[in-house]
């Protein structure tokens, strides 16, 4: 068998809840638990020892990619490339535009996957589902539980119990339709692309000048799922492991979290250990090759630290994310919190956030994906932020506050967007 992935990534107009984390570098290459995010759907994708070749589809510039799918092919020692759409083209139209490339080689399917979430994706697994149907599946979905409340907000799924057919299929309905959402994987058969021919050749107004800026763009949801439903052509591998979206900054530690408890698995090597002259390892912990950290240092859980990252005597850090290049000086303490490359954190200073978990006591329960805003336009209590090349001086305290980059703090802040 050979399969192939791609994996929609968007583009520059995307991701704008993720700000300003996503204002110095494109959001699916943002680090998570030490690797670019999207890093965690390749390297899912390699263990799946029939995928040959992983495309990554979207419209930012070729030259921001460049060096990621570089380091990407060295990584994982298989064909990886970047296909630019010369504008968005919706999550099936780049697929569409793209056919031939997708095509070659004759594929006898292909996963695709959305880059903008996470999880303990069980592809082998769905793969072994899809090749075990009797009557060909045209599109297998990944499909999850998720709350009653929250479903809408996503895909939302109807299957026949025992077949696992998909009787019914409706994108973010406004009433309640199901409790099996969609959860962005797929695996096609290559005749999709019949379908979304038929689609892209029933446009009548394609060639109109006056033609709105965006109808040029096919959705996989809206365009093929929603009418295919009930054919007996799409079905779901149901999964109960970890997945999540990653739409707001929020989600970054979260998603951090999960990512850092999954080495404890399968990456142990990639976790820091305790050790004479090192510093205090609790939980899981990421720590960049390349940083340095004081042996005073206490770290944990859930922390990741980047690239020539300096952290200082007697830091103390919890739930958060440090990037690259930045400086922590002593004794200063960070919760909840990501420090954006280049920055630099004064002594006896402290960060804090305020987590936006997935409520415990729900099963099923999703993240929410709380706006900047409330209703009365205040700023909700979040994660704090600082963008890349922010000073924050000694003794300050910046509690529930997004920073802006390039920003110098002359004091303490509590609740506000620092622009
Ligand atoms: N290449 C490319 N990628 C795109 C485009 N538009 C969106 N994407 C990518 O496609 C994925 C889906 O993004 P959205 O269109 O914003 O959909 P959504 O609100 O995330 O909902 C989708 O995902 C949910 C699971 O996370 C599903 O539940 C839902 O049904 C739907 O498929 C993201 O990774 C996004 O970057 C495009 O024009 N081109």
């Amino acid at each position: 068998m050979m399969l192939k992935a791609v994996i929609l990534i968007g583009g520059p107009q995307k991701g704008t809840r993720f700000r300003p984390l996503s204002l110095d570098v494109p959001k699916p290459l943002f680090p998570v638990a030490g690797l670019p995010m999207v890093q965690h759907h390749i390297e899912a994708c390699a263990a799946v020892p029939d995928i040959r070749e992983v495309l990554l589809l979207g419209y930012f510039p070729a030259q921001q990619l460049h060096q990621f799918v570089t380091d990407m092919i060295a990584a994982y020692k298989i064909r990886i490339r970047y296909l630019q759409e010369y504008q968005a083209l919706g999550t099936a139209g780049g697929i569409y535009h793209f056919r031939d490339q997708i095509s070659s080689g004759n594929p006898d399917a292909f996963f695709v996957l959305n880059g903008d979430v996470c999880g303990d994706f069980p592809l082998q697994e769905m793969l072994d589902f899809h090749t075990s149907l009797t009557s060909p599946s045209l599109i297998t979905i990944m499909g999850t539980e998720a709350t009653r409340h929250q479903s809408t907000m996503y895909g939302c799924i109807v299957e026949d119990k025992e077949t696992h057919q998909i009787l019914h299929y409706v994108e973010k309905p406004s009433t309640f339709v199901s409790n099996l959402i969609n959860c962005g994987v797929y695996i096609c058969s290559p005749d999709i692309f019949k379908r979304v021919g038929e689609i892209f050749n029933s446009r009548p107004d394609f060639y109109s000048l006056e033609d709105e800026e965006g109808t040029e763009s096919i959705w996989l949801e809206q365009d093929i799922l929603m009418p295919i439903a009930g054919t007996g052509q799409a079905y779901v591998y149901n999964t109960d492991r970890w997945w999540s979206q990653i739409k707001t900054a929020g989600s970054a530690i979260y998603a951090n979290r999960h990512y850092l408890q999954l080495y404890r698995t399968t990456k142990t090597d990639r976790l820091a250990t305790n050790g004479s002259d090192k510093p205090t390892i609790i939980g899981d912990v990421y720590i960049h090759p390349s940083a340095t950290v004081d042996p005073s240092a206490m770290l944990g859980p859930n922390v990741s630290v980047g690239k020539n990252a300096v952290i200082g005597a007697g830091v103390r850090i919890r739930e958060s994310i440090i990037l690259g290049n930045t400086t922590i000086q002593e004794h200063s303490c960070v919760l909840y919190t990501v420090v954006g490359w280049n920055s630099t954190v004064g002594a006896w200073t402290r960060l804090e956030g305020t987590p936006c978990d997935p409520n415990p006591n729900k099963p099923f329960a999703k993240m929410d994906n709380v706006p900047l805003f409330n209703n009365d336009g205040k700023l909700n209590p979040s994660i704090t932020i600082l963008g890349c090349n922010v000073t924050v001086p000694a003794e300050v305290i910046v509690l529930n506050s997004i920073v802006l980059p390039y920003k110098d703090l002359p004091h303490s802040y509590k609740n506000e967007i620092i622009l």
